[in-house]
């Protein structure tokens, strides 16, 4: 069974992804942190974010390997874990330049499809794009200012900043974040999180895993 969480930046995909798969007792993959990994390796390297081809040579020589559970998920390089970095600053400056990369998009979705079922997969074209055949699909959305006080609440940065950094990330992200038509769109503004899970769960066409 392929459960998909797609939606806008700060949507509360990773909560919900991780919530939905504790609570079917499967792992959950975020697809961000393989752009995320692209890149943090891309800038050590030196390289041009949008040199695709040298990326892509980076990336297939390194011992990558992404962790996937439902408490969250953790990417290595050999011995080094990578995750704590995949979320500074020049990463998220960064990202949408490697993720607008077909190239690189190819390089994460072959991670992604030769994953084991079952799984709980989020992102931005899960149900879209890698995984048309999943058994249910869910959008995420909620309005800027939410998701800016969201994120404001693990950060020491102001809502409007955060606000202004949303809309440009969902500006830059349009290309590859819509809706699959047979997905479940949830305006989450008006729910807690355990309401988002708990949304996802009754929708779910079996409790299976
Ligand atoms: N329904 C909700 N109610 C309250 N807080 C929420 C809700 N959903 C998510 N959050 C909070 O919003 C923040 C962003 O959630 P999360 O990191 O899961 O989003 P994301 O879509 O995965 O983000 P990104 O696009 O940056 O990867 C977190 O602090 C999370 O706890
Ligand atoms: N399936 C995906 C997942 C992510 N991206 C892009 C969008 C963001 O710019 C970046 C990081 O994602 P996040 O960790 O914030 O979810 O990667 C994408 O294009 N497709």
């Amino acid at each position: 069974m392929i459960v998909t969480i797609d939606g806008v930046a700060a949507s509360g995909k990773s909560s919900v992804a991780s919530g939905v798969a504790r609570a079917l007792g499967v792992p959950y993959v975020s697809s961000g942190l393989l752009y995320r990994t692209a890149t943090l390796l891309g800038l050590e390297a030196g390289l041009h974010l949008s040199d695709a081809a040298s990326l892509l040579a980076c990336l297939e020589k390194r011992p990558l390997r992404l962790e996937a559970l439902a408490e969250g998920n953790r990417v290595w390089l050999g011995d080094r874990e990578l995750t704590g970095d995949l979320h500074s600053s020049r990463v998220d400056q960064g990202v949408s330049v490697v993720a607008a990369l077909p190239e690189v998009r190819a390089w994460v979705d072959a991670q992604l499809r030769a994953l084991p079922e079952p799984f709980v997969a989020e992102g931005r074209d899960m149900g879209t794009n890698v995984f048309p055949h999943a058994d249910a699909k869910f959008y995420l959305t909620a309005s800027p200012r939410v998701r800016a006080e969201r994120r404001a609440q693990e950060r020491p940065e102001d809502v409007p900043a955060i606000e202004a950094a949303l809309v440009e990330r969902d500006r830059r992200d349009t290309v590859q974040s819509a809706p699959a038509p047979d997905a479940r769109v949830i305006d989450t503004g008006p729910l807690t999180l355990d309401g988002v899970v708990g949304t996802v769960l009754a929708a779910l066409p079996t409790r299976r895993a």
